[in-house]
């Protein structure tokens, strides 16, 4: 599948948010990443379904809620309700994945499941065709700014070859430290749904995205 960049904006202008959208929708962007964080899954907050609600009337862009928190199981309808077209929900927030991802599909939105570094990816076998996107996280789940952990590599790896296997259009994300040198390994070991914050959101908008853009084309072939 070809490449998407989906810009998380946990490190943008949040002052500004209209123009930083206008921005992105110029520059080609068609996945907008959103971090929910509940302060308890992970040890940060952000916003929840009333700022998605607001944001949504505001683009036309693809919604790609990310949910970093404690029983996400309540969650679901609000963020439907407030627009999201993609919810991923964490392997590790939840016993019964399984059922979570069904209740994502029933309102007919496509599902997305996030591992933490440390989880193995050895179940995802049986979850495959309720997936629409596996997002690795290549850092500790919480901010934006941290470092790549090169040991998701092999991670990316394994799941790719999951995929293939299980011959589904199922989009491998990746999401964490991603620059114009971790986007061209990550891209290289399978990737083709790379979240990327500080990269995007630190200088020219536009500049950053294209750049990245064309390395993981470059890195496809
Ligand atoms: O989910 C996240 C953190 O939990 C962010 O999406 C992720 O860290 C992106 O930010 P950056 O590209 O700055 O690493």
């Amino acid at each position: 599948m070809p490449i998407e960049i989906a810009p998380s904006i946990l490190n943008a202008d949040f002052s500004n948010l209209e123009l930083v959208i206008k921005q992105l929708e110029q520059s080609g962007v068609k996945y907008l990443h959103l971090d929910i964080m509940d302060g308890h899954f992970v040890p940060n907050l952000t916003f929840g379904p009333p700022v998605v609600k607001s944001l949504r009337s505001k683009t036309k862009l693809i919604f790609d809620v990310h949910l970093m928190v404690e029983k996400p199981e309540l969650l679901i309808e609000p963020f439907v309700d407030a627009g999201a077209d993609f919810i991923t929900v964490h392997w590790e927030s939840t016993k019964h994945p399984h059922r979570l991802l069904q209740k994502i599909r029933s309102f007919e939105k496509k599902t997305g499941l996030a591992l933490n570094p440390a989880t193995l990816p050895d179940n995802l076998e049986y979850l495959m065709e309720l997936l629409d996107l596996i997002l690795i996280m290549s850092v500790n789940p919480g901010f934006g700014g941290q470092s790549f952990i090169p040991s998701q590599i092999n991670k990316i790896k394994k799941v790719r070859e999951m995929i293939d296997r299980a011959n589904r259009k199922i989009f491998l994300g990746v999401d964490g430290g991603i620059n114009l040198q971790t986007a061209r390994n990550v891209v290289a070991a399978g990737a083709d749904f790379l979240v990327a914050g500080s990269f995007i959101f630190n200088g020219d908008i536009v500049k950053n995205y294209q750049e990245l853009l064309v390395i993981c084309s470059k890195a496809q072939d």
